[in-house]
């Protein structure tokens, strides 16, 4: 059926329901719905800002309903309507998953919204003056999941959203890998975006920085790039270590910095660790990033990591409709990859693809195939030594009487659970375990773990116990 303005009608009440009330005002209500020629709907949209902020974020919720509502649209593009004379805009989207949008929207470098929206061809001249990747629309505050290890953070990311006086300059985000910096970044300008389409917001990684710096040397135009960095209202620089060693990069990093900070415009960095502890950079520039609010995202722990699994679940249950996960694996997961949120997202996605072609629930037996090298290499290498002195900890005994020859009780049992998860959590042999719980026999060991195999079902407490050690020793 070809797409008319009753569907769009529809599609729109559709809209209101799935997105809220608040962003289908401000996103899906300008829309006016133009023309479909050859299946590729034409919405007039306002502004260049609208069109591509709807593009990136809307385009495949409003493709979907289109499709249930019966349209036949391939794709949907929206052109700026400026006093009547509509223009295209740089944004377009194609079933079934949005497509690239234009050169403006692929630039990470370019102010992400122009100061005057009705000029698209200003637009794609400052596009054109830099070039890099694109925010990525997942990255919002909605879609980060917050719990002790990046609550700091996270609020700092919040508060430079709100935009306001700026009260820390820079906003220094630092940790390691994979732990969300640049998501909160990216969060930072999508919402100071939204709040104010008219900010001048630039976002790039200081590779990106380097690369146009040496760029404009070679092409004998520091004033452009000089402009450029100093006319907007909003810095983001990620992954700041890498310019470290690159002294002219940091010389000019240095006062594009400086300048910003004078006119009060914000600037926000992240880096992989502190500031005082680069090696390579420039004593200045340390006392520089360190001048602002410095926060780190510390290393997730269990629970984060289940949070986040939970919402990549819904998100992931959504796009392979039908697809289920057995209890038990994503616990499962959290447990065992503890290394960085990229990782067990990764982990994710390929159970779903899995799935998907099997056609079948995502079991536990599924996620160990199917995940074998990455559970191998994220495989925490916990020593005896180490459970030893959880253990003793625990059960609060000494050291040297959990390795020693006492028979009560009340050390004989925690030394039979160390030895359970000796055996359990580390690749050491019965004879090895054996040597480092004070010279004892192989079958001494073997008794001890069977003992506690058993007791484990029994025993609630015995299996609480083993829970929250062996828990203590994977994080
Ligand atoms: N708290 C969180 N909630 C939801 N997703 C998260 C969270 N932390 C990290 N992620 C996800 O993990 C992935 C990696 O995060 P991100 O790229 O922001 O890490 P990073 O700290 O910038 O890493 P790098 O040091 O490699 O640049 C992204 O897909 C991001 O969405």
């Amino acid at each position: 059926m070809s797409m008319t303005h009753e569907i769009w009608g529809e599609v729109q009440d559709a809209l209101l329901h799935s997105v809220g009330e608040n962003n289908y005002k401000t996103w899906i209500r300008p829309l006016e719905f133009a023309t479909c020629e050859n299946g590729v709907a034409h919405f007039k949209v306002p502004t260049n800002f609208i069109g591509n902020w709807v593009n990136r974020n809307y385009s495949d919720q409003i493709l979907r309903h289109l499709h249930s509502a019966g349209a036949t649209v391939r794709r949907i593009e929206f052109d700026v309507c400026t006093g009547g004379s509509g223009r295209a805009a740089q944004a377009s989207a194609s079933a079934p998953v949005a497509a690239p949008a234009t050169a403006h929207d692929r630039d990470p470098a370019r102010p992400m919204a122009p100061r005057d929206t009705g000029h698209a061809a200003a637009d794609s001249d400052e596009a054109d003056l830099l070039p890099g990747a694109t925010l990525d629309g997942r990255f919002t505050f909605d879609r980060f999941v917050v719990g002790p290890p990046n609550e700091l953070a996270h609020a700092a990311a919040r508060r430079v959203s709100e935009g306001g006086p700026v009260t820390f300059n820079p906003l220094f985000l630092y940790g390691g890998v994979g732990l969300g910096k640049t998501h909160l970044m990216h969060a930072i300008a999508h919402q100071m975006r939204a709040r104010d389409p008219s900010l001048r917001i630039v976002y790039l990684s200081a590779e990106q920085f380097m690369y146009r710096f040496v760029q404009a040397l070679r092409d004998r135009d520091m004033m452009t790039f000089k402009q450029l960095f100093r006319s907007v209202d909003v810095l983001m620089v990620d992954d700041v270590q890498f310019i470290a060693g690159k002294d002219s990069t940091q010389d000019e990093f240095f006062h594009t910095f400086n300048a910003l900070v004078d006119q009060q415009k914000q600037i926000i960095i992240s880096g992989d660790r502190a500031p005082g502890e680069m090696e390579g950079m420039e004593d200045r520039i340390k006392s520089r990033l360190q001048c602002g609010l410095v926060v780190d995202l510390h290393p997730t722990d269990y629970e984060l990591r289940l949070g986040i699994l939970q919402q990549k679940v819904d998100f992931y249950a959504a796009q392979y409709p039908g697809l289920s996960i057995a209890p038990g694996v994503l616990e499962f997961l959290a447990h065992r990859i503890s290394t960085n949120v990229r990782v067990l997202e990764g982990a994710l996605v390929r159970l779903f693809a899995m799935a998907s072609l099997v056609g079948r629930e995502i079991t536990m037996d599924m996620t160990q195939d199917c995940l074998a090298d990455v559970l191998r290499v994220s495989e925490r290498k916990v020593t005896v030594e180490e459970i030893q002195r959880r253990v003793s900890d625990h059960y609060n005994i000494r050291l040297s009487e959990l390795i020693g020859p006492t028979r009560v009780r009340n050390v004989a049992r925690p030394r039979q659970i160390a030895m359970y998860l000796s055996k359990t959590l580390t690749s050491r042999s019965l004879p090895e375990i054996g040597r480092r719980f004070g010279g004892r026999d192989h079958t001494t060991i073997m008794h001890g773990v069977k003992r506690i195999e058993d007791l484990r079902g029994r025993d609630s407490q015995v299996a609480e116990d083993l829970e929250m050690l062996r828990r203590l020793l994977e994080a």
